[in-house]
């Protein structure tokens, strides 16, 4: 296993066994390639019956069947224990850049329902100001029409450079979301107030959502390359 995968796994299962409520009811799965060993350690619980998962997309959907877990949906269960999900780039606040794996609508609507939001990530992660590390711009779920217009109206707002998400060789044409919906990558650069910036993005009429997570996560976990596992927490 590389020192990146290895990174993954340890940063997972020890956000797992640090904080998986023992009374838990109901559990929310992120997507991407970090909490595949979440699934993992979660479906190695013994009291996997007491509690269903609700999913963040296909992918995340898939990881919960194929563990033996028990599959809700956030139509059934609209309160959440406790998420578990990836991150592109975390900042010491532990606000995040999400949806590199273009999931993040239900990303943020299961962090949004979950009373603990746990984020587990590698070491290249980490960021002392988002938009530094993950350099392809915060990814944005738009509805497919609006995209010329949203293109314009991000760059009034100041992106360098914004990009329609495309499925490169596996794809002609744009990405299509969980949700039947376009991607784009804007580039603002040094993202000193996510919060801000997020609001003014959200804000234009064709967005859904926009990758920026703030003020959801209270604890991120990232492996390490050394072995060991790092903490931030809120
Ligand atoms: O859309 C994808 C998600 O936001 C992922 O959680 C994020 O891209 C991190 O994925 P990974 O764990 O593969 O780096």
């Amino acid at each position: 296993m590389s020192s990146v995968e290895s990174a993954k796994k340890l940063a997972a299962y020890r956000a797992v066994d640090e904080n998986f409520p023992p009374a838990a009811k109901v559990v929310g799965i992120g997507s991407g390639s970090t909490v595949i060993y979440v699934a993992e350690r979660i479906g190695q619980l013994d009291n996997k019956s007491d509690f269903v998962c609700i999913p963040t997309g296909f992918q995340s959907q898939q990881l919960i069947i194929d563990n033996g877990l028990r599959l809700g949906t956030i139509e059934q269960f609209p309160h959440i224990d406790i998420a578990f999900d990836g991150a592109d780039e975390v900042a010491p606040n532990l606000d995040c850049i999400k949806g590199g794996g273009a999931c993040l609508f239900q990303e943020k609507l299961v962090a949004a329902a979950a009373d603990k939001f746990i984020v587990v990530a590698d070491y290249r992660k980490k960021s002392e100001v988002l938009g530094r590390q993950w350099t392809q711009g915060i990814p944005i779920e738009i509805v497919p029409n609006a995209y010329a217009k949203v293109i314009n109206d991000l760059k009034k707002l100041g992106a360098k450079k914004v990009d329609l998400r495309s499925g490169g060789k596996a794809k002609a044409g744009p990405v299509i979301t969980d949700n039947h919906n376009f991607l784009l990558d804007a580039d603002f650069g040094d993202v000193k107030d996510a919060k801000k910036l997020h609001d003014e993005i959200k804000a234009l009429v064709g967005v859904v959502e926009t990758g920026l997570f703030t003020d959801l996560a209270q604890k991120a976990y990232f492996g390490e390359e050394n072995g060991e596992v790092s903490t931030w927490t809120k």
